[in-house]
């Protein structure tokens, strides 16, 4: 008997509807997740009865931000949130390439293995996001990630992607505000901020454009400084 309740599952596919393909791929890998989930610590235990909401819902409520795009890199994929769940319905895309980086290599076994099961347009790169970056990012239009890291980190880790046109898009908690502030004073971003659909203090930030700013506040490649917002949606 699966561990999380079917209610669960029924009210984050009505947040977040897919098709029934969809659905199927992502039972598959919820079912794996809750069997590794007996000996590697993929999500925090007492989340696992509301997966579906938490995890899986979380991380589809971005896919309609994105686009029809078919080139994603998720960063620090963990136990698969977002990445995992963001190939399930990518891989309903012609050509789609969902590429996870994860420098944990029982936590990349998993998602091999997910990938396999599911059939998803996954690759699965067991190294740290620093050392791949700058190859990966020729062509990718999303970089996602959730809980890898305050905003100034995530975006020295994202940065590659961003300046080569992919749009960012992070899970983040009730403090964004305070971490776009702390960002502000070393990048100039474009971002805007959505309110998340599953977590009520969550938010999805969504960034278009990151510069580093140099030494005397004006942005690299132009002139400006901080942090320009696209929106705060409630
Ligand atoms: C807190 S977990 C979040 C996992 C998943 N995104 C989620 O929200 O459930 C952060 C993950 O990022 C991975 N990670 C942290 N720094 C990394 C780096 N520099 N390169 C690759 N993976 C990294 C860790 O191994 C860990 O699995």
């Amino acid at each position: 008997m699966s561990r999380n309740d079917s209610s669960d599952r029924a009210r984050a596919l009505s947040l977040t509807p897919v098709s029934r393909e969809t659905e199927q791929r992502l039972d598959v890998i919820v079912g794996l997740l809750e069997k590794w989930q007996r000996t590697i610590n993929l999500v925090a235990a007492a989340s696992l009865p509301q997966v579906w909401t938490r995890h899986v819902a979380d991380s589809l409520q971005l896919i309609p931000l994105a686009g029809e795009v078919r080139r994603w890199v998720d960063l620090g994929s963990g136990g698969g949130f977002p990445g995992l769940v963001v190939a399930a319905v990518l891989a309903e895309r012609p050509d789609a390439d969902v590429t996870l980086v994860e420098s944990d290599s029982r936590k990349a076994a998993f998602l091999r293995e997910a990938a396999r099961l599911a059939e998803l347009p996954v690759t699965v790169l067991p190294s740290r996001i620093e050392q791949v970056a700058a190859v990966l990012a020729p062509g990718v239009e999303v970089v996602s990630a959730r809980a890898l890291a305050p905003l100034p980190r995530l975006l020295e880790l994202a940065a590659p992607f961003l300046a080569q046109g992919a749009t960012g898009l992070f899970l983040k908690g009730q403090d964004v505000d305070n971490e776009l502030t702390q960002a502000a004073k070393s990048w100039r971003i474009e971002a805007e901020i959505r309110a998340s659909l599953t977590d009520g203090g969550g938010h999805v930030l969504i960034v278009r454009n990151a510069v580093p700013l140099g030494p005397d506040g004006a942005g690299e490649s132009s002139g400006g400084k901080g942090f320009s917002q696209g929106g705060h949606h409630g």
